[in-house]
C-alpha cells in the first residue's frame, strides 16, 4: 500500500523514502539537525524523528510507505484540520500510538479533547508518555509556522498583507507614515480648528477607493459626522480635482472610479447613537466589502456634550466601549479607523503634548484624556501656525505641520503641508525625524 502524505511538487531536496519491513530499504538521513528517536530499539543511528517513525511503522505493519516529501515536512503539516489528522502522522514511539489506538481514539483531535489524567486512564500510559503525546499532538496541529513580530516586520515580500497601508494620496505624507495608515488599529488625527483635519479625512475617503497598486483598498468609506454637516461641496470639488492630485495614477483609472457613490455618510448626535452605529451599521458595510475606511469627525463632540461636569467614570466606560468596538472593526475587517479629535489648550505645561522637537510652546493636548489615548494605535497632530506667526511666513510657504506624536512603527517626526483646491499635499524637503 502506498501512502502519500503531501501533495507538494517534488524538488531536488525532496527525499524519496521507501519504507518497508525490509531493514535494507532505507535512505541516508540528512547530515544535520538530527535527533535520536528514543523509541528505536537496537538502532542508534541518528535520524530525523519522522524518518525513524516512518521506518518503524512500515516495519510494524509490514506495509510500504512511499513519501514524496522532505522528511522534515512530515512533522509539519501546517494548516491541516486536527480532525483530519491521522494518529500515524505523530512522531511518537509506536508503543504510545498502539496504546492510543487501543483506547479507540482515532484522530489527533480526539486525543486533544482529553486531559492528561483522562488519557492516562484511557490508555494506561505513564504520565510522562501522556505528556509527550499531548505535546507532540499539539505541535502537529500548530504546525511549524510560528512567526515573531520581527519576522513579519522584516520579511516584507513574504507578508505583503501585513505591510499594506492606506495611502494618504501624497508621496511626502506617505513617506512620513511609511506608506500611509496601518490597516489594523485606530489612528487619531488631532488638531486645532481649521488645521486641515477634515480635508485630510476627505482625501482618505477618495484614496481608499483606488486599487491596491495605487495605494487604496478598492472599497468605499464610512464617514460619521458628530458635529458639523458633511462637507459635500468640498468633497465634490476634491473628486473633480483627483486627476490633478493623483498624477501618479493613469487618468483612465481615476475616471473609472465613481468616488461619490462609495462614501456612506452618517450623522450621529450622541454617544448611544454613535455606539449603535459602529456596532450595528458599520459592520454591515465592512463585511460586505463596500467600505474599508471608517472616519469619525469628530470623536470628542458627543462626549463633550454629554459628560460635562464630574461624570468621569461613566465617560471613561463609554470611551472604552467605543474604542473596543472600533478596534474590533478595524482588526476584523483590516480597515483603518480614523478618529478626528479636537485639542484643548493645556493650562499647565506638564499637560501639553510635545511635538517632535519638544515644542512646549504648542501647549495643546488632544481631547478625551488618557482613557481615549489608550485606545489608539497611532496619534497624528496637525497644526496651523498662529495668526501672528502666519504673518511672518513668507507668501507661498507652507503654514501647516503634520506630526507623528506616537506610533509603534514610526519615530516622532513631522512635515509641513498645504491645503489646495485639489487636496492636501506634503511639502517635499520639510520632513524632520
Ligand atoms: N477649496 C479649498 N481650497 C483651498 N483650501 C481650502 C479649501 N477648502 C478648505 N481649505 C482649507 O482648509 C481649511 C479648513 O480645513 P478643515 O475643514 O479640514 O479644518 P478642520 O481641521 O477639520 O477644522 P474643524 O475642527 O473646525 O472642523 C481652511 O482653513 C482652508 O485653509
Amino acid at each position: 500500500m502506498q501512502k502519500t502524505l503531501h501533495s507538494r511538487e517534488p524538488s531536488a531536496h525532496d527525499l524519496q523514502l521507501s519504507v518497508s519491513s525490509s531493514p535494507k530499504s532505507e535512505v541516508s538521513p540528512p547530515a544535520s539537525g538530527l535527533t535520536v528517536n528514543p523509541g528505536l530499539k537496537g538502532d542508534c543511528t541518528p535520524r530525523p524523528p519522522s524518518l525513524c517513525y516512518a521506518r518503524l511503522l512500515g516495519g510494524l505493519r509490514g506495509q510500504q510507505a512511499h513519501w514524496n516529501l522532505h522528511p522534515w515536512e512530515v512533522t509539519h503539516l501546517c494548516g491541516q484540520p486536527a480532525e483530519e489528522m491521522d494518529l500515524d502522522q505523530l512522531d511518537l514511539n509506536p508503543r504510545i500510538i498502539v496504546a492510543v489506538k487501543k483506547a479507540k481514539l482515532k484522530s489527533i483531535k480526539e486525543v486533544l479533547h482529553f486531559s492528561g489524567p483522562d488519557l492516562q486512564r484511557l490508555t494506561s500510559l505513564s504520565s510522562l508518555d501522556v505528556q509527550h503525546l499531548l505535546r507532540t499532538a499539539s505541535s502537529q496541529v500548530r504546525g511549524s509556522s510560528v512567526f515573531t513580530a520581527l519576522h513579519l516586520y522584516q520579511q516584507k515580500q513574504r507578508f505583503p498583507e501585513q505591510h499594506q497601508r492606506l495611502s494618504l494620496g501624497c508621496p511626502v505624507l506617505d513617506g512620513l507614515l511609511r506608506g500611509g495608515l496601518p490597516l489594523d488599529g485606530l489612528t487619531e488625527l488631532a488638531g486645532h480648528s481649521s488645521a486641515g483635519k477634515t480635508q485630510l479625512a476627505l482625501q482618505l475617503c477618495l484614496t481608499v477607493q483606488f486599487p491596491r497598486q495605487h495605494g487604496g483598498l478598492g472599497a468605499g468609506a464610512v464617514y460619521i459626522c458628530t458635529e458639523d454637516v458633511f462637507p459635500n461641496l468640498r468633497l465634490q470639488q476634491l473628486i473633480a480635482q483627483q486627476r490633478h492630485l493623483r498624477t501618479d495614477v493613469p487618468g483612465d483609472v481615476v475616471d473609472r472610479i465613481k468616488f461619490g457613490n462609495q462614501i456612506f455618510i452618517e450623522h450621529v448626535a450622541d454617544v448611544d447613537t454613535l455606539l449603535e452605529c459602529v456596532s450595528k451599521k458599520v459592520p454591515v458595510l465592512l463585511s460586505r466589502g463596500m467600505a474599508r475606511l471608517v472616519v469619525i469627525d469628530s470623536v470628542a463632540a458627543p462626549f463633550r456634550c454629554e459628560f460635562d461636569g464630574p461624570a468621569a467614570i461613566p465617560r471613561a466606560r463609554r470611551l472604552q466601549a467605543l474604542g473596543a468596538a472600533l478596534r474590533r472593526l478595524s482588526c476584523s475587517f483590516r480597515s483603518p479607523v480614523l478618529c478626528i479629535n479636537q485639542v484643548t489648550e493645556a493650562a499647565e505645561e506638564q499637560d501639553a503634548v510635545p511635538g517632535p522637537q519638544g515644542l512646549w510652546d504648542e501647549r495643546v493636548s488632544p481631547a478625551l484624556g488618557m482613557t481615549w489615548s489608550n485606545q489608539l494605535l497611532m496619534r497624528l497632530m496637525v497644526s496651523r501656525h498662529r495668526a501672528e506667526e502666519a504673518l511672518l511666513t513668507p507668501p507661498g510657504r507652507p503654514d501647516r505641520t503634520l506630526e507623528v506624536v506616537f506610533a509603534p512603527h514610526l519615530p516622532p517626526s513631522s512635515c509641513s503641508y498645504t491645503v489646495h483646491t485639489e487636496g492636501v499635499r506634503g511639502t517635499p524637503g520639510t520632513e524632520s525625524y
